[in-house]
């Protein structure tokens, strides 16, 4: 048996940032991956974030000082390094890790998607029967040894077993392998207790979804055997994202001494007693940007039945930015409502060390005046049945069969980004960078009439960001300069604060919609994003049902479809991208969720005629789950990612009765597919779909291709439009 551990630190956070208050990480990787710097310039950068990090946890007087929360990339794909999951094929490249993570020229990346509910990315793991488990501690040791010779005794974060097991295959078949992967762990507790390392966090935020009653099983077997490990630290395994729910007394049941919950999305109310368990309670929110109000910490603290309390945030603070004080432009009362990773730990801090003096009086958070209540009824759905509507537009829009058409970006120039750059500097007038913007529509306006395109696009030039360039020209929300938060990798996402009530103060998007129309007789579509897009990468103030922050953006939303109707333009375009990130984690919660984000969807686009043609564009294959709601956006086409997965999306959405673009061009990657090849998906389509509901159009927009491999491209997709609507022809002759 283990000896007890030390009492758990009495605050603490589950992570931190780790890309740098400046994005030094990102510069680093970026020289690095470009052959501007070696490895070790790029470990040097790592380390020196590292000690900035943990020195200013201490400054702050946070107890629990976590380590190996810092990653070059992505924290699951260190855990596949860790357990030795690295695939056969990336080991003969140059740096596998990175070839993992990025491909490298004759080998493609290991697969990414969403974690959680988050926009960040992970790489997922890649196990077959050929996978050979075996430990590699090294990372996590040298992070230990590295804070040791800075002064700061560290408590390693890991991936758990169980989570890890799940995300390399959310079936649960690989949790098959679960003995070899413990075998792993086991060999990795006796190293860090070897250490003399007092506390290990083992993260499962998987236990927070829907689990079988078998996996359940299988994670309380699996804590049950880490526990009764010979030498080992203390284990402090950490739920979050949301109510453990069932896993709770499975893992209570088991030797873990130290439960993590996240009692903001979490039911605070619910919690079991749990005896003789330090629970580790995530009262800080780190999905958010507000300050923590106190009387709601301190009343779930109260409410947690355990041998000790340790307070934490709810889930690591990499999804929040760094420090509110590097925003010097905000507003001073929207500055004083916010919190980011610094001010999080400054509140543990407090909450923790004096819990009645916890600073309060600090205002509400949310709204700083009481909301406009949604008093506006949901608008009158203003279009006709879809054979009416399909009816009026083609009349009006006489556009061919199988017409092509792109998503809506084109790539940006770097001119452009400068030109960005220098008036918001002050450096250029604004009347010359809108000079420099038509130029550039008028050039992707061009471009497209000569490939022969049949549905223009405007090509966005204007947007640095599809939902921060809508947030900075509605009211109710604030831009940071500096609030970067890491996507995947070295990308990084500015998501823009929704702090009030929202509304449009005036058109957005028609005069660049017009001016691209005025100077073509082809159809050009307006392109707007959709509300829930713009809500789910935005902090949203949390004063207001998340529902009611939707539809206040959808009503402006609205108002834009409006406006570009009103002005010429008959094809709008509504993006929802974000659709399935929102999704509940708890098929409970999905239908309700489902339900008032479609009606968003249709409040923001039904104020159309039915001689406008709406479109919207999602962009993952996987979207299984949510077809259902896709439908009932009831948009008239629909463009959605497949060039990848091939046919798999097409049997799923053939059933779709209206317009339906599935992509024929992979945007992902530089490679110029062939005519050839294109005409090869479209033949695919055209035997799940009849030929006059098929759009012919790319995965996703343009904006981070090279102008030389989009022109390519989109000359070979129209090429293969080409072909097959001459065989259509003559068929129906
Ligand atoms: C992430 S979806 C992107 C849609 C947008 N209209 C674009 O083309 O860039
Ligand atoms: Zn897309």
């Amino acid at each position: 048996m283990s000896p007890t551990p030390p009492p758990f630190p009495a605050s603490t956070v589950l992570g931190y940032p780790r890309i740098g208050p400046r994005r030094e990480l990102k510069r680093a990787l970026e020289s690095y991956w470009e052959g501007r710097s070696t490895r070790a310039e790029l470990e040097r950068v790592g380390a020196g974030l590292r000690e900035a990090t943990w020195r200013r946890l201490a400054e702050l007087s946070l107890e629990g000082l976590p380590s190996n929360t810092f990653s070059l990339y992505d924290q699951v794909l260190d855990t596949a390094v860790l357990l030795g999951a690295v695939p056969e094929r990336y080991l003969a490249a140059g740096d596998p890790y990175f070839a993992m993570a990025r491909g490298t020229e004759g080998l493609a990346p290991l697969r990414m998607t969403k974690w959680f509910d988050t926009n960040y990315h992970y790489i997922v793991p890649e196990i077959g029967p050929e996978t050979v488990f075996k430990l590699d501690a090294s990372k996590p040791l040298a992070e230990v040894r590295e804070a040791r010779a800075l002064g700061y005794g560290t408590r390693p974060v890991v991936l758990g077993p169980v989570t890890f097991l799940l995300l390399a295959d959310p079936s649960g078949a690989a949790l098959d392998r679960l003995d070899e992967v413990l075998a792993c762990y086991e060999e990795l507790l006796a190293a860090l207790a070897a250490e003399g390392v007092a506390w290990v966090q083992l993260d499962e935020p998987a236990l927070v979804a829907d689990r079988t009653p078998r996996e359940l099983a299988t994670a309380g077997a699996a804590y049950d055997r880490l526990g009764s490990a010979a030498a080992r630290p203390g284990l402090f395994v950490a739920t979050y994202f949301g109510d453990p729910g069932e896993a709770l007394p499975v893992l209570a049941a088991t030797p873990v001494e130290a439960i993590g919950v996240d009692l903001v999305r979490g039911g605070a109310a619910a919690l079991p007693e749990l005896p003789g368990k330090t629970v580790v309670a995530g009262v800080v929110s780190g999905r958010d940007v507000w300050r923590t109000p106190p009387g709601r910490a301190l009343a779930a603290l109260a409410g947690v039945r355990a041998d000790r309390v340790t307070v934490s945030t709810s889930c690591s603070l990499l999804h929040v930015p760094y420090d509110v004080e590097a925003e010097r432009d905000l507003d001073p009362g929207l500055r004083g409502r916010l919190a980011f990773a610094e001010q999080k730990v400054a509140e543990v801090v407090a909450l923790s060390s004096a819990l009645p003096s916890v600073p309060a009086g600090e205002g509400p958070r949310g709204a700083a005046v009481p909301s406009a209540p949604l008093t506006a009824p949901v608008p009158r759905e203003g279009r006709s049945p879809y054979p009416v509507r399909a009816a009026a537009q083609a009349e009006h829009l006489r556009l061919p069969v199988l017409p092509t058409t792109t998503i809506g970006s084109f790539p940006q120039t770097g001119e452009l980004r400068a030109a960005r750059a220098a008036v918001a500097a002050g450096a250029l007038e604004p009347d010359a960078y809108e000079r420099l913007v038509e130029a550039e529509i008028e050039r992707v306006i061009r471009l497209q009439e000569r490939l022969g395109l049949d549905v223009l696009v405007h090509g966005e030039p204007e947007r640095n960001d599809m939902v921060q360039y809508f947030a900075e020209h509605l009211d109710g929300f604030a831009v940071t300069r500096n609030g970067w938060v890491q996507s995947y990798g070295s990308r990084c996402t500015r998501p823009p604060i929704l702090h009030g009530d929202v509304s449009r103060p005036g058109p957005i998007t028609v005069r660049w919609a017009s001016y691209a129309q005025s100077l073509t007789s082809r159809p050009v579509k307006g392109m707007l994003t959709g509300p829930v897009t713009i809500v789910a990468w935005s902090f949203v103030r949390d004063d207001l049902p998340l529902r009611d922050v939707v539809l206040q953006v959808a009503d402006a939303v609205r108002e834009e479809v409006r406006d570009l109707e009103a002005a010429g333009v008959s094809i709008i375009q509504v993006d929802e991208p974000a659709l399935r990130e929102l999704l509940p984690l708890r098929r409970a919660s999905q239908p309700e969720y489902l339900e008032w984000s479609v009606s968003a969807y249709r409040r923001a686009t039904s104020g159309a005629g039915d001689r406008t043609q709406i479109h919207t564009h999602l962009c993952y294959s996987d979207a299984g789950e949510i077809l259902a709601a896709i439908d009932g956006l009831d948009a008239d086409v629909t463009t959605i990612e497949s060039a990848r997965s091939g046919a798999r999306i097409l049997g799923a959405v053939g059933g779709f009765g209206r317009g339906l673009g599935p992509g024929v061009y992979d945007i992902h990657s530089p490679r110029v597919p062939d005519a050839g090849e294109v005409e090869d998906l479209l033949r695919a389509t055209l035997r799940a779909l009849p030929a006059e509901r098929v759009w012919v159009n790319p995965d996703c927009g343009l904006k981070t291709r090279a102008y030389e491999e989009v022109e390519a491209s989109l000359g070979n997709v129209v090429e293969a439009a080409r072909r097959l609507r001459a065989e259509l022809t003559d068929a129906g002759r």
